[in-house]
């Protein structure tokens, strides 16, 4: 057999089986190749990953397409898309009347094809959930794959995608958040935080927004003048002031997007952290809140000071000085490895984001190092105190006052008689209060114990049946007072709160537990600003 095998004629045949072996899968080839360029001649295909944030927007889109709803085998989903107000919608929910329950969507199933008709285009998409890195992350792609010959119908695609996802979002602000692989995020889509819900001394609020929108108006002026495209602000001061709640407005004014840099980020390094800040969009906030706190959790100069104990000394250079002063207070050990020098570099150095806003705030301001304050880093530096008297008549004001939505709906009619004193308006409303459990004098409720040997009556029952809580329940209603009576009303909250004691935070909070009933507002401050003190006194 051996001497068969490779005689002459049975190589010789051996070898044309070869060659024209080689000749078939050659032309098979080329012709599998050629039709799968005539094919993709004809089509325009489009890749959209999951943590782009193009994603969101085809998927918002898919889900409103009319032939979409009629798709079989689909993933149903309650995803708003990063939105606030969740997209889409199984036919006949438009009609369901629990608004506020989350909506339904369909999309498309994973590992699925699905063809539909866009203007006139037939299309194909896909959804493959691939397994990345040796550590099998799953990784989705959404693919489009459309019957067209030049590109337009793609960036109508795109460009409508866009719109719609922009105007679904027209009235939320985005927050973003660093993952463990030191990318950015979507963490929550927020709604707007209108500016004039914030209340502060006047001025300071047009300072600061006015500065951020001329800021983000000057880009050739800066680069005409070779200055870095960027922007710090530091809000310091008394908690509960309002430092976060501006910077929400101001993202919500300036249509930003917000970036929180967290410095006490387990496994966050100096590395990570200029990764994270050259990664930021071009407009947008980048917040850093409490930044003295990250010295507390370890952040230091030296990232492996011994001592712990670190002192200022704005004459070092700015890669030496400490972040913080803090004589004597050891720093607790934390999984974060930033060093100052490293969030001084990550702020301005040569990898630093063009175009970023960046806001940090804190309540120990003199425990910042100054090399961190200085210009260019934190250009300004503006202070928050506790509530003067003019916010808090301000706060009375926009707590009772009808807000414009109000106005739009309001069908009652106020009691206009400003003359009308505190008994009057309690019994205003005494008959509101008759359904509903007594709250007493405290806001607890009391819930009277009848006697055993007695039968308890329909009535009795009814009470014993009722929950008992603590609090203001929101059931409770005041009558609606005229404007003039609660803007007299806010003068006399105010002349009782004292200046630069309490913060705006306690302040709301003291209002929330008398959301509905200005007149009892008032009438219990002075009780509760003694208390509030002593608190503070005793703390
Ligand atoms: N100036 C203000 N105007 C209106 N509301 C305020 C003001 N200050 C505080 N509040 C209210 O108090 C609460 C806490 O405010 P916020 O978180 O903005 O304070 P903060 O200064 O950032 O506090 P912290 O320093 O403790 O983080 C919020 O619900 C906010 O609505």
């Amino acid at each position: 057999m051996l001497s068969m095998l490779f005689s002459m004629s049975a190589l010789r045949d051996w070898a044309k089986l070869l060659i024209l072996g080689s000749f078939f899968e050659t032309c098979r080839r080329l012709l599998s190749s050629l039709w799968r360029s005539t094919i993709d001649s004809f089509f325009i295909t489009a890749s959209f990953e999951e943590d782009d944030t193009s994603y969101q927007w085809v998927m918002l889109w898919l889900s409103k397409q009319q032939s979409w709803g009629q798709a079989r085998n689909v993933q149903i989903s309650t995803s708003s898309f990063g939105l606030n107000s969740p997209a889409h919608i199984v036919p006949g929910e438009e009609t369901d009347h629990l608004d506020n329950s989350r909506k339904l969507a369909y999309l498309p199933a994973i590992s699925e094809s699905y063809t539909m008709w866009y203007k006139r285009h037939w299309m194909r998409v896909t959804r493959v959930n691939e397994n990345t890195g040796w550590q099998g992350q799953k990784f989705e792609t959404l693919q489009l794959r459309i019957l067209a010959r030049n590109n337009s119908i793609l960036n109508n695609i795109l460009l409508d995608a866009k719109k719609d996802y922009t105007a679904a979002q027209s009235n939320c602000i985005t927050v973003h958040v660093s993952d463990s692989n030191n990318c950015w995020r979507q963490l929550a889509v927020r709604p707007k935080r209108p500016l004039q819900s914030i209340i502060l001394d006047p001025g300071i609020q047009d300072l600061v927004v006015g500065d951020a929108r001329d800021f983000l108006a000057s880009k050739n002026w800066y680069s005409d003048r070779g200055i870095p495209f960027r922007r710090g602000y530091l809000l310091y001061g008394a908690p509960g002031s309002g430092k976060t709640s501006l910077i929400h407005a101001i993202a919500a004014e300036l249509d930003l997007d917000v970036y929180i840099v967290s410095l006490s980020r387990s496994n966050l390094d100096d590395t990570g952290l200029s990764e994270l800040i050259a990664d930021l969009p071009e407009k947008c906030i980048a917040l850093m809140e409490d930044i003295d706190a990250a010295f507390h959790h370890g952040l230091s100069r030296e990232s492996n000071d011994p001592s712990g104990s670190l002192s200022s000394d704005s004459g070092k250079s700015d890669t030496q000085a400490p972040l913080v002063y803090s004589p004597g207070a050891p720093p607790a050990p934390s999984p974060s490895r930033v060093s100052l020098s490293g969030l001084l570099n990550a702020l301005d150095g040569i990898g630093a984001q063009e175009g970023r806003i960046l806001f940090a705030t804190t309540n120990k301001y003199s425990a910042l190092d100054p090399a961190l304050c200085r210009p260019g880093r934190m250009d300004l530096h503006i202070e928050f105190k506790l509530a003067s008297k003019y916010q808090a008549e301000e706060l009375f004001k926009r707590f009772y006052l009808p807000s414009p939505s109000e106005l739009a709906a309001n069908t009652d009619t106020p009691i206009d008689d400003c003359n009308s004193d505190a008994s009057s308006v309690d019994s205003g409303y005494a008959d509101v209060q008759n359904d509903l459990i007594d709250l007493g004098s405290t806001g607890v409720v009391s819930v009277q114990a009848t006697p055993s040997q007695s039968i308890p009556s329909d009535a009795e029952k009814l009470q014993a049946s009722r929950p008992a809580f603590a609090g203001t329940s929101h059931r409770q209603r005041g009558p609606k007072l005229a404007n003039k009576r609660i803007i007299m009303l806010a003068a006399d909250f105010a002349a009782i709160i004292p200046d630069r004691q309490l913060s705006m935070a306690a302040l709301q909070g003291y209002l929330m537990t008398h959301k509905t009933t200005p007149v009892e507002a008032v009438r219990d401050v002075s009780a509760w600003v003694a208390k509030e003190l002593e608190e503070k006194e005793r703390r």
